[in-house]
Protein backbone atom coordinates (compact mmCIF):
# COMPACT_ATOMS: atom_id res chain seq x y z
CA UNK A 1 0.00 0.00 0.00
CA UNK A 2 1.54 3.07 -1.40
CA UNK A 3 0.25 6.67 0.15
CA UNK A 4 1.47 9.41 -0.47
CA UNK A 5 2.91 12.62 1.48
CA UNK A 6 2.50 16.12 -0.28
CA UNK A 7 4.61 18.60 1.66
CA UNK A 8 4.78 22.62 1.37
CA UNK A 9 8.65 23.53 1.13
CA UNK A 10 8.87 27.13 3.01
CA UNK A 11 8.72 26.06 6.56
CA UNK A 12 8.01 22.87 6.37
CA UNK A 13 10.75 20.55 4.78
CA UNK A 14 13.25 24.00 4.38
CA UNK A 15 13.93 26.85 6.38
CA UNK A 16 14.31 29.40 3.64
CA UNK A 17 13.67 32.41 5.51
CA UNK A 18 17.06 33.41 5.55
CA UNK A 19 17.49 33.66 2.19
CA UNK A 20 14.31 35.18 1.26
CA UNK A 21 15.29 37.80 3.91
CA UNK A 22 18.49 38.16 2.49
CA UNK A 23 17.19 38.55 -1.40
CA UNK A 24 14.53 41.11 0.11
CA UNK A 25 17.19 43.18 1.82
CA UNK A 26 19.19 43.46 -1.36
CA UNK A 27 16.09 44.72 -3.47
CA UNK A 28 15.39 46.90 -0.93
CA UNK A 29 18.76 48.51 -0.18
CA UNK A 30 19.17 49.05 -4.04
CA UNK A 31 15.70 51.68 -3.31
CA UNK A 32 17.68 53.27 -0.72
CA UNK A 33 14.73 51.60 1.94
CA UNK A 34 15.78 50.04 5.22
CA UNK A 35 15.36 46.10 5.43
CA UNK A 36 13.27 43.45 7.60
CA UNK A 37 13.51 41.35 10.77
CA UNK A 38 13.32 37.83 9.96
CA UNK A 39 10.09 37.59 11.86
CA UNK A 40 8.43 40.52 9.47
CA UNK A 41 9.68 38.25 6.25
CA UNK A 42 8.53 34.64 7.95
CA UNK A 43 5.26 36.58 8.48
CA UNK A 44 5.24 37.87 4.67
CA UNK A 45 5.49 33.84 3.15
CA UNK A 46 3.21 32.08 1.88
CA UNK A 47 1.22 33.46 -0.97
CA UNK A 48 4.02 33.08 -3.58
CA UNK A 49 6.71 35.71 -4.75
CA UNK A 50 4.65 38.23 -6.24
CA UNK A 51 2.79 38.95 -3.10
CA UNK A 52 5.64 38.48 -1.44
CA UNK A 53 7.30 41.55 -2.96
CA UNK A 54 3.99 43.14 -2.70
CA UNK A 55 4.24 43.08 0.59
CA UNK A 56 7.36 44.60 1.33
CA UNK A 57 7.05 46.95 -1.20
CA UNK A 58 4.04 48.33 0.93
CA UNK A 59 5.39 47.85 3.89
CA UNK A 60 7.76 50.81 3.05
CA UNK A 61 4.64 52.54 1.41
CA UNK A 62 5.94 52.06 -2.10
CA UNK A 63 3.44 50.83 -5.18
CA UNK A 64 3.85 47.35 -6.51
CA UNK A 65 6.37 47.34 -9.88
CA UNK A 66 7.31 44.61 -11.90
CA UNK A 67 11.12 45.45 -12.11
CA UNK A 68 11.11 44.86 -8.41
CA UNK A 69 9.59 41.70 -8.68
CA UNK A 70 11.85 40.47 -11.36
CA UNK A 71 14.70 41.82 -9.77
CA UNK A 72 14.01 39.59 -7.00
CA UNK A 73 13.48 36.55 -8.47
CA UNK A 74 16.52 36.60 -10.56
CA UNK A 75 18.63 37.20 -6.99
CA UNK A 76 16.74 34.83 -5.01
CA UNK A 77 17.07 32.00 -7.59
CA UNK A 78 21.10 32.48 -7.47
CA UNK A 79 20.72 32.54 -4.04
CA UNK A 80 18.09 30.29 -2.88
CA UNK A 81 20.60 27.75 -1.26
CA UNK A 82 23.09 29.63 0.70
CA UNK A 83 20.91 29.76 4.24
CA UNK A 84 18.66 27.73 3.35
CA UNK A 85 18.67 24.16 5.27
CA UNK A 86 16.18 21.32 6.19
CA UNK A 87 14.43 22.00 9.95
CA UNK A 88 16.31 19.70 11.93
CA UNK A 89 15.55 16.16 12.00
CA UNK A 90 13.72 16.46 7.78
CA UNK A 91 16.01 13.94 6.40
CA UNK A 92 15.24 11.29 8.54
CA UNK A 93 11.64 11.56 8.92
CA UNK A 94 11.42 11.27 5.43
CA UNK A 95 13.80 8.34 5.13
CA UNK A 96 11.03 7.05 7.72
CA UNK A 97 8.26 7.59 5.85
CA UNK A 98 9.58 6.28 2.73
CA UNK A 99 10.35 2.82 4.90
CA UNK A 100 6.84 3.37 5.67
CA UNK A 101 5.79 2.82 2.46
CA UNK A 102 5.41 6.62 1.89
CA UNK A 103 5.46 8.10 -1.67
CA UNK A 104 6.53 11.69 -1.02
CA UNK A 105 5.67 14.96 -3.39
CA UNK A 106 5.85 18.97 -2.87
CA UNK A 107 3.49 21.15 -3.44
CA UNK A 108 4.37 24.98 -2.97
CA UNK A 109 3.41 27.93 -3.89
CA UNK A 110 7.46 29.04 -4.27
CA UNK A 111 8.66 29.05 -8.24
CA UNK A 112 9.38 25.75 -9.77
CA UNK A 113 12.98 26.77 -10.73
CA UNK A 114 13.77 28.05 -7.45
CA UNK A 115 12.03 25.33 -5.89
CA UNK A 116 13.56 22.65 -7.81
CA UNK A 117 17.17 23.79 -7.26
CA UNK A 118 16.87 24.14 -3.58
CA UNK A 119 15.42 20.44 -3.31
CA UNK A 120 18.17 19.10 -5.73
CA UNK A 121 20.75 20.80 -3.85
CA UNK A 122 19.35 19.16 -0.68
CA UNK A 123 19.73 16.00 -2.72
CA UNK A 124 15.93 15.50 -2.06
CA UNK A 125 14.78 16.07 -6.08
CA UNK A 126 14.89 12.55 -7.22
CA UNK A 127 12.77 11.26 -4.04
CA UNK A 128 9.98 13.72 -5.18
CA UNK A 129 7.58 11.72 -7.11
CA UNK A 130 6.20 15.04 -8.22
CA UNK A 131 6.92 18.96 -7.84
CA UNK A 132 3.84 21.27 -7.71
CA UNK A 133 4.72 24.67 -7.85
CA UNK A 134 3.84 28.10 -7.66
CA UNK A 135 4.14 28.58 -11.24
CA UNK A 136 3.26 25.43 -12.53
CA UNK A 137 -0.50 25.05 -12.89
CA UNK A 138 -3.09 27.52 -13.85
CA UNK A 139 -3.97 27.71 -9.58
CA UNK A 140 -2.04 27.56 -6.76
CA UNK A 141 -2.66 27.12 -2.94
CA UNK A 142 -5.27 27.94 -1.67
CA UNK A 143 -6.85 26.73 -4.43
CA UNK A 144 -7.69 22.58 -3.99
CA UNK A 145 -6.63 22.46 -7.77
CA UNK A 146 -3.21 22.88 -6.77
CA UNK A 147 -2.78 20.00 -4.47
CA UNK A 148 -5.05 18.18 -6.88
CA UNK A 149 -2.52 18.63 -10.18
CA UNK A 150 0.22 17.77 -8.00
CA UNK A 151 -1.17 14.41 -7.17
CA UNK A 152 -1.90 13.53 -10.39
CA UNK A 153 1.57 14.87 -11.50
CA UNK A 154 2.54 12.25 -8.70
CA UNK A 155 0.50 9.28 -10.58
CA UNK A 156 -2.47 9.51 -8.40
CA UNK A 157 -3.11 8.58 -4.91
CA UNK A 158 -4.99 5.11 -4.91
CA UNK A 159 -4.14 4.28 -1.18
CA UNK A 160 -4.82 8.19 0.40
CA UNK A 161 -3.01 11.09 0.59
CA UNK A 162 -1.91 13.44 3.20
CA UNK A 163 -1.06 17.30 2.76
CA UNK A 164 1.62 18.60 5.47
CA UNK A 165 2.05 22.41 5.94
CA UNK A 166 2.61 25.14 7.30
CA UNK A 167 0.12 27.67 6.33
CA UNK A 168 -3.05 28.79 6.24
CA UNK A 169 -2.99 27.82 2.89
CA UNK A 170 -1.83 24.52 2.75
CA UNK A 171 -5.01 23.99 5.30
CA UNK A 172 -7.33 25.34 2.75
CA UNK A 173 -6.16 23.35 -0.23
CA UNK A 174 -6.22 20.55 1.44
CA UNK A 175 -9.66 20.84 2.48
CA UNK A 176 -11.01 21.84 -0.58
CA UNK A 177 -9.57 18.83 -2.05
CA UNK A 178 -11.00 16.86 0.42
CA UNK A 179 -7.81 15.51 2.22
CA UNK A 180 -6.20 15.08 5.37
CA UNK A 181 -3.54 17.85 6.21
CA UNK A 182 -0.90 17.72 9.26
CA UNK A 183 0.25 21.34 10.49
CA UNK A 184 3.45 21.45 11.59
CA UNK A 185 4.67 23.38 14.65
CA UNK A 186 7.93 24.01 13.54
CA UNK A 187 6.88 26.35 10.69
CA UNK A 188 6.35 30.03 9.60
CA UNK A 189 2.60 30.23 10.26
CA UNK A 190 0.74 30.92 13.49
CA UNK A 191 -0.65 27.78 15.17
CA UNK A 192 -4.02 29.43 15.05
CA UNK A 193 -3.92 29.07 11.26
CA UNK A 194 -4.14 24.73 11.75
CA UNK A 195 -7.96 25.49 12.23
CA UNK A 196 -8.20 22.55 13.49
CA UNK A 197 -5.33 20.37 11.80
CA UNK A 198 -3.74 18.00 14.24
CA UNK A 199 0.03 20.41 15.15
CA UNK A 200 2.60 17.80 14.72
CA UNK A 201 5.69 19.46 17.29
CA UNK A 202 8.46 18.04 15.76
CA UNK A 203 9.60 16.00 12.31
CA UNK A 204 10.23 12.44 14.13
CA UNK A 205 6.49 12.26 15.01
CA UNK A 206 5.64 12.39 11.33
CA UNK A 207 5.69 9.23 10.39
CA UNK A 208 2.95 7.99 13.33
CA UNK A 209 0.97 11.44 12.74
CA UNK A 210 0.84 10.93 9.36
CA UNK A 211 -0.63 7.39 9.79
CA UNK A 212 -2.80 8.56 12.07
CA UNK A 213 -4.38 11.75 10.33
CA UNK A 214 -5.08 9.28 7.07
CA UNK A 215 -6.63 6.16 9.58
CA UNK A 216 -8.88 9.26 11.32
CA UNK A 217 -10.10 10.56 7.91
CA UNK A 218 -11.07 7.58 6.41
CA UNK A 219 -13.06 6.12 9.88
O1 LIG B 1 6.56 31.02 -1.82
C1 LIG B 1 5.77 31.17 -0.86
O2 LIG B 1 5.23 32.24 -0.58
C2 LIG B 1 5.44 30.01 0.01
O3 LIG B 1 5.95 28.80 -0.40
P1 LIG B 1 5.37 27.46 0.30
O4 LIG B 1 4.03 27.24 -0.37
O5 LIG B 1 6.41 26.44 -0.02
O6 LIG B 1 5.24 27.74 1.76
MG1 LIG C 1 4.92 27.10 3.77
Amino acid sequence: MTRLAVFDLDGTLVDSAPDIRAALDRLMAARGLPGFTLAEVTAMIGDGVRVLVTRALAARGQPFEQAALDRFMSDYEANAAVQTRLFPGMAEALEALRADGWRLAVCTNKPGAAARDLLGGLGLLDRMAAVGAGDSFAVRKPDPGHLQATIAAAGGAPHGAVMVGDHRNDVLAARGAGLPCVFVGWGYGPLAMADGAPVVARPEALPAELGAALDGFRA
